[in-house]
């Protein structure tokens, strides 16, 4: 396992080591262990699932303290435009936003820590998308911001025109006017 920093402090990709042969491939996605040896120490208490098809766009969500999740992120089939936005006030990076494709053929995971908004977009047929999270689910502490926020200008890989959003993500408030309290 490899781990890949990106400009955004904590906010880190993960490369698993992959092991092929002429059945296919092996590879541990998460190691308690070899995460510490890279001074990931996480316990993480859920694991999430989800299945989309091709436009589908989930997020941007989070949930505020004492709720706030760590979500190591990864595509078991398919492809996403998966995004993180840094929402730590006291953050050098504050407001600004990280993507990555992540896919069943590249194998990568992005780790979100505490304090990001984080949403994906389905540029394959379909996508399933597993995430492991470091608290549970808790409604009401949850918030979001729109996947179209003009501040943002998120770039999600698709024409967002044709995007599949739930309602409750069509109704989530500006990047200025979110609840967020990080
Ligand atoms: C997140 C979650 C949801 N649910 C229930 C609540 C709803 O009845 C149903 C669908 O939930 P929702 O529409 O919020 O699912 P997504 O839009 O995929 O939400 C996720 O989207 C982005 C990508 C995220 O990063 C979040 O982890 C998560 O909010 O599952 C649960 O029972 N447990 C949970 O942990």
């Amino acid at each position: 396992m490899k781990l890949e920093p990106t400009f955004i402090n904590d906010l880190v990709v993960l490369n698993p080591a992959v092991f092929e042969d002429e059945r296919g491939y092996f590879f541990e996605a998460y190691n308690k262990s070899k995460f510490l040896d890279l001074g990931i120490a996480i316990d993480f208490v859920q694991d999430n699932q989800s299945f989309s098809k091709r436009g589908t766009l989930r997020g941007l969500h989070y949930q505020n303290p004492p709720y706030a999740q760590t979500k190591l992120i990864r595509v078991l089939q398919g492809e996403i435009m998966d995004v993180a936005v840094d929402l730590r006030k006291d953050s050098p990076t504050y407001g600004q936003q990280f993507g990555i494709v992540l896919s069943a053929e590249n194998k990568k995971q992005l780790l979100v820590p505490h304090g990001f908004a984080h949403g994906f977009s389905v540029l394959s047929e379909t996508a399933v998308v597993l995430y492991k999270c470091d608290q549970f689910y808790n409604k009401e502490s949850e918030g979001g911001i729109r996947f179209d926020d003009p501040t943002l200008n998120i770039d999600w890989g698709m024409d967002l025109a044709a995007a599949i959003v739930s309602e409750k993500d069509l109704i989530l408030p500006h990047f200025e006017n979110c609840n967020s309290q990080f």
